[in-house]
């Protein structure tokens, strides 16, 4: 098991990394007879990127639905922000300040492009649909702000020009974008990422590795990222988890990470499909 420290480091390039934002401890989780997941310990500090990485069916998937209580681990804890996490559902992990991006789209396709980053902040306003009714002046002053921070991450997304498309017409790599700007329109404190990087060209990969690493820098969001890319995780992330058959089997900086054997036969060394 790994020593869990409450303080936080100093990165390579100098970024200083916070306190323990999330605590994984003993995670099992189990499909009848499958375990996905066993005994799995790893934390999560403020303001790192944390990958997770792994052969196919290592778990990681997984992994990341129980972050996002998308599944309830038959044992162990989940520690966010201080406080164990009582089995909840995703709306109210969401609610807490965790969103996520899926590895098969998850957009509006008939939508615009505003419209679908809009979305993302459902769980942020305070008036409901009864309030809004009834009560224009305070839903018009909170549809206000709500477009002020969606058009900064529009912007900040280099998205401007595509904002009243339909998400239907736009390229893969764009729509995988607009994804993110929506995550981040409800203003995570942890952001979920599931493969952003997935069928992505060159050139897409680039760019969506320098928004990952801006997105970082700019608001402070605390990332946690599944990817198949070894390239793009070694070179994003300040810490990566290595899973296999549902067990952890590395943990630290992506250097460490690279030199440990059991990781290099499990994965990185040995050609695995
Ligand atoms: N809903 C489910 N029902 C039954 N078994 C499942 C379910 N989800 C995952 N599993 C099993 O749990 C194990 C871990 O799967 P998981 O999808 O988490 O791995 P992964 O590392 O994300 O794989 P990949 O890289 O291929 O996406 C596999 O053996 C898988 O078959």
């Amino acid at each position: 098991m790994t020593v869990q420290k409450e303080e936080g480091y100093v990165t390579a390039d100098g970024r200083k990394i916070g306190g323990t934002l999330m605590e994984m401890k003993n995670i099992t989780l189990r499909f009848g007879g499958v375990k996905a997941i066993t005994d799995i310990s790893f934390d999560i500090k403020e303001g790192e990127i944390r990958a997770i990485i792994g052969p196919n069916g290592a778990g990681k998937s997984s992994m990341l639905n129980v972050i996002s209580g998308f599944y309830v681990p038959q044992e162990g804890e989940v520690w966010f922000r201080g406080a164990k996490r009582p089995p909840m559902k995703p709306y109210e992990v969401a609610q807490q300040g965790i969103a996520r991006t899926f590895q098969n789209i998850a957009l509006f396709e008939g939508m615009s492009v505003l419209d679908n980053v809009m979305t993302g902040r459902l769980n942020n306003m305070k008036t409901n649909m009864f309030q809004q009714a009834i009560w224009k002046g305070k839903a018009e002053k909170e549809e206000v702000e709500n477009r002020e921070v969606v058009e900064k991450i529009i912007d900040f997304l280099e998205i401007q020009s595509i904002r009243k498309t339909p998400v239907a017409r736009l390229p893969y790599g764009l729509k995988k974008r607009v994804e993110l700007a929506r995550a981040l329109a409800a203003e995570p404190k942890l952001l979920l990422l599931d493969e952003p990087m997935a069928g992505m060209n060159v050139e897409e990969k680039e760019d969506m590795s320098r928004f990952i690493l801006d997105v970082n820098d700019e608001f402070g969001t605390t990332i946690a990222l599944i990817e198949h890319d070894m390239g793009v995780v070694m070179d994003l992330s300040d810490r990566v988890v290595v899973m296999d058959y549902g067990k952890k089997i590395g943990d630290g900086p992506p250097d460490e990470v690279r030199n440990n054997q059991d990781v290099i036969d499990a994965y990185l060394g040995v050609a695995h499909d």
